[in-house]
């Protein structure tokens, strides 16, 4: 019951002939609600702002600048990995007037080019993006993508947000970039560990929000997923092809 199998040892299932099938699809409009969450908590410093009510410090009166946040409307958003999940997040950000979405992944997708969003460098999309949005699959490929070197080049305005897996970013260089102020704020559902200890420095950071990896936890999504992991196993169970297979034996 699970999208994302970084966590599966893959070649051991194939050597020890285990049929194994993943639950992709299904989550996408659960994750990517949770994607918008995050955008919305960081972008608009949602921390910061609760805290500041809970220690007597809401003072807008005496500052037009205080909790000053960053748009989505008119915003260009940078969409790393545009598969099911990406796709999800960037057709409800439409309904937040954002100006420009471009995406980077192995090549340009036909699905891409039909939502408007233009095909572009890593780099490029680091550069000028004002939300960089992480849903990537974690590979060899993907491993700490996110590095001192990728948040050096994004804008300082920039707001991350990572709903993929911990293991894209190296955690102590977003911990580096987001106490200098290199980037603007980032919203994390995964992270690396998980559980997240809870004296944990993420949690320390006032422009960090942090969910307990629940991207797909609503119920609908969670009944989703269940029935196609039951569906593959009486598949695979009368010998037929699981719906959504991984490894086929
Ligand atoms: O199924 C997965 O891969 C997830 O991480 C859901 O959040």
């Amino acid at each position: 019951m699970t999208a994302g199998y970084d966590n599966i040892d893959v070649e051991e299932i194939k050597k020890r002939g285990i049929k194994f099938g993943n639950t992709p699809g299904v989550l996408n409009d659960g994750v990517a609600d949770a994607a918008i969450l995050l955008i919305l908590a960081a972008s608009r410093r949602y921390i910061e702002g609760r805290k500041a009510i809970e220690q007597s410090l809401w003072k807008f009166e005496l500052n037009a600048q205080w909790l000053l946040a960053q748009d989505i409307n008119g915003s260009t958003v940078g969409i790393v990995g545009l598969g099911g999940i990406g796709l999800a997040i960037a057709k409800r950000l439409k309904g937040f007037n954002v100006a420009k979405f471009v995406y980077t992944g192995h090549r340009e997708k036909p699905e891409g080019k039909a939502f408007g969003a233009e095909f572009v460098s890593f780099d490029e999309l680091l550069k000028i993006s004002d939300f960089v949005i992480a849903s990537v699959p974690l590979t060899k490929e993907t491993d700490q993508m996110f590095n001192a070197e990728a948040f050096a080049k994004m804008k300082k305005t920039a707001i991350f947000v990572n709903i993929s897996r911990g293991g894209v970013v190296n955690q102590p260089d977003l911990i580096a970039a987001l106490k200098q102020n290199k980037i603007f704020a980032a919203g994390l559902d995964v992270m690396t560990p998980e559980p997240l200890p809870s004296d944990h420095e993420l949690l320390k950071l006032p422009n960090c929000v942090v969910t307990p990896h629940i991207g797909c936890a609503t119920e609908k999504t969670r009944n989703k997923m269940a029935e196609l992991a039951a569906n593959n196993i009486l598949k695979a169970l009368k010998g037929e092809p699981m719906l959504t297979p991984v490894v086929v034996t």
